[in-house]
């Protein structure tokens, strides 16, 4: 696939092509290596490849192509990612924005040499860049970036997203075609390491948030003009969304970390569908549902584990 192929205006629009990385090579075996590598719980290799096997034939069945990273990497470069258990979280290390391909840097110091290994793999899809381009990378972790519409992006500052990157992404963000850039903080004491895990955008006409998320004002940037605040719900319900606010209770921890396939028509865990399947339904969306508790088990799931790389105009 080459670089002109790639394009993503919304997280709304029909899914055509995502990246994935299948499971890194080793068990993580005690609580000690989970705390290790930010995971929750132990998990064996064979379980992470079952469940990731399980994904794949999900976003397939939808008919979308799903182009494993792992495929692309010259053998060296195997050797460096089978140790990286966190590579199946491929949606953090970059993103499609507009039609640009935005590298991200990796704030979790054990993610480094994974998020170089995706860039490298991810390179393979895209011709040279000539000497004089500037180089597309911001130092964000992309679970912590959503493209609204074909004008707006949102991205959280917080645990993983530094707010020194914001204004060297904010120039990025205004090269790659957006005009606006909503900036959110998830207090940082409640331990949520991507905004994807507290809110994700449910179709062109709603959002779904913690509930918590209505006590942060949001900051808007647009180029050219002085940052101004707006409340988090009435930023939403300005540009025609609703705010559907959740509070995940146990099992249903990744309630938000779903994927919009289309059309009309998400992707989520299995311990997700339960509580979002009545909030989608409210939308006119059908949820679909896979069982991935194995791979959930290193704090994330469906969305995190699927990198857009072209979408249908919404
Ligand atoms: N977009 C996401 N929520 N990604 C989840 C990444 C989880 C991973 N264990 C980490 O600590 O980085």
């Amino acid at each position: 696939m080459a670089f002109s192929e790639f394009e993503c205006w919304s997280e709304s629009g029909q899914l055509d092509c995502v990246a994935v990385f299948r499971p890194a090579a080793l068990d993580v075996t005690s609580a000690e290596e989970a705390a290790a590598v930010g995971f929750n719980r132990p998990v064996t290799r064979s379980e992470a490849e079952d469940a990731f096997g399980r994904l794949r034939d999900a976003l397939v069945r939808q008919g979308c192509q799903a182009i494993d990273l792992w495929e692309l990497l010259p053998a060296p470069e195997r050797a460096v990612s089978d140790t990286t258990v966190n590579r199946v979280f491929v949606r953090d290390t970059a993103a499609v924005l507009g039609r640009q391909l935005v590298t991200g840097t990796a704030a979790f110091p054990v993610r480094l040499a994974e998020f170089d290994v995706a860039h490298r793999a991810l390179s393979q899809l895209q011709p040279p860049r000539p000497d004089d381009e500037p180089a597309s990378s911001a130092r964000i972790e992309f679970g912590d970036v959503f493209v609204l519409d074909g004008e707006r992006l949102l991205v959280n500052v917080g645990l993983r997203s530094d707010a020194k990157a914001l204004s060297p992404f904010l120039e990025l963000a205004w090269r790659s075609g957006f005009r606006e850039a909503a900036v959110v903080r998830i207090p940082e004491s409640l331990g949520i390491i991507h905004l994807d895990l507290a809110f994700n955008v449910l179709g062109p006409h709603a959002v779904v948030a913690r509930a918590f998320l209505r006590h942060t004002p949001i900051q808007v940037f647009q180029q050219g003009r002085a940052p101004h605040w707006e409340p988090f719900d009435g930023y939403f319900a300005q540009r025609g969304r609703r705010v559907i606010p959740f509070e995940p209770s146990g099992a249903q921890g990744f309630l938000s970390n779903f994927i919009y396939v289309g059309p009309d028509l998400i992707l989520a865990s299995e311990s997700a569908a339960p509580g979002l399947r009545p909030l989608a339904k409210a939308c006119g969306i059908e949820v679909d549902s896979v069982d991935i508790e194995a791979l959930e088990r290193g704090n994330g799931s469906v969305r995190c584990l699927t990198m857009p790389l072209r979408r249908r105009p919404a």
